[in-house]
């Protein structure tokens, strides 16, 4: 039987660089994560596709799927709701395929009640500063919202003690790299002794 797929959460605050850590991992030719496309209430920001950035729901829709039991986690975060499409998951899962999902921390708790194998890695900034630095210069926040995200980010940033790594965020490479090292890493601490392996030695 094929072993399962290693379910991969990568979170942390607002604006440590998330969104811009798992685009730089995807567009790598290489990556071989399936990338779970979150559900949300948010308006679209400029160039974001339906289906590719986000599906994005109403109000009304979201709370259907969360009613029919469709999501894995959701979190309402800064006045909207965000979630993870359940089926889509355990399917690719079974598939054998890692799963990358890239969530706020509340959301990530919940996946790790449901999937204690997980692998969760928390992104960490250099510093708070530069957090409200990032925020800032990202520049697709009102000052309300870039307030209510930095006093977020310092409880949020309180619960990186739950996570399997914390990696920092100092340049988007060196993020990327240390998160490909982890998962490589766990692949060959969580392989089981395959048969062809013991077999090897018999033929010695
Ligand atoms: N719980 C949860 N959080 C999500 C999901 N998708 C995205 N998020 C998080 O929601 C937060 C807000 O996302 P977004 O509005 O795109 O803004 P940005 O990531 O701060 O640029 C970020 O911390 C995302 O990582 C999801 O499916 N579930
Ligand atoms: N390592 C980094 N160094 C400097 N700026 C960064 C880095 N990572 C991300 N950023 C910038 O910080 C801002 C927030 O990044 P984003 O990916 O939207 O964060 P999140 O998804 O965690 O909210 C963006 O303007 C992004 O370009």
């Amino acid at each position: 039987m094929k072993e399962k797929g290693l379910l991969i959460v990568l979170s942390g605050p607002s604006g440590v660089g998330k969104g811009t850590v798992r685009k730089e991992i995807f567009s790598q030719p290489d990556t071989a994560f399936e990338y779970s496309i979150s559900m949300t209430t948010r308006k679209p920001r400029q160039g974001e596709v339906d289906g590719v950035d986000y599906f994005f729901k109403s109000r009304e829709e979201f709370e259907t799927l969360i009613e029919q039991d469709k999501l894995l986690e959701y979190a309402e975060f800064v006045g909207n709701y965000y979630g993870t499409p359940v089926d889509y998951v355990k399917q690719t899962l079974n598939e054998g395929k890692d799963v990358f999902l890239e969530i706020e921390v509340q959301g990530a708790k919940q996946v790790r009640e449901k999937f204690p194998d997980g692998l969760f890695i928390f992104l960490v900034p250099p510093s708070l500063s530069e957090l409200k630095n990032r925020i800032v210069t990202r520049g697709t926040e009102t000052e309300d919202s870039i307030n209510h995200r930095l006093s977020a980010a310092k409880e949020e940033i309180e619960m990186m003690k739950l996570y399997d790594y914390v990696v920092e965020n100092d340049q988007v490479e060196n993020a990327c790299e240390r998160i490909n090292s982890i998962v490589v890493a766990e692949h060959c601490r969580r392989t089981r002794v395959e048969p062809r392996y013991l077999k090897m030695l018999e033929a010695e």
